[in-house]
């Protein structure tokens, strides 16, 4: 089972420096090492950094992407947490 990170500890990870966490489906991706070499561009990864990004993924890219890229960039999944 993959790692289990927090909705906090996602956006606490919102710049290349801290790290560049996005949410795709579920997922935590760690970006900060593929922002320059990102097709799309830098910019528009940071602008999604501690977000949930999964709408402007899957606007831009298909499967065969996430499958390319997820073994180098995918951290574990986004923890369950109680709604109050
Ligand atoms: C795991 C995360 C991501 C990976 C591995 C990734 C990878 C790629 C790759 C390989 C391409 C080249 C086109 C293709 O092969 O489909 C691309 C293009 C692009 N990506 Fe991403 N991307 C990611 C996340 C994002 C996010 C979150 C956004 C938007 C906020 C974004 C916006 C774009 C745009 C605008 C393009 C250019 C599309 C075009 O020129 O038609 N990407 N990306």
């Amino acid at each position: 089972m993959s790692k289990q990170i927090s909705a906090n500890e996602v956006k606490e990870h919102n710049t290349v420096e801290k790290g560049l966490y996005i949410i795709i489906d579920g997922n935590v991706y760690e970006m900060s090492g593929f922002v320059d070499e990102h097709p799309g561009g830098a910019k528009i990864l940071k602008r999604v950094g501690g977000k949930d990004a999964s709408k402007q993924f899957w606007k831009y890219h298909n499967e065969s992407v996430l499958k390319k890229y997820q073994e180098r960039l995918k951290i574990g999944s986004l923890k369950e947490e109680a709604k109050l």
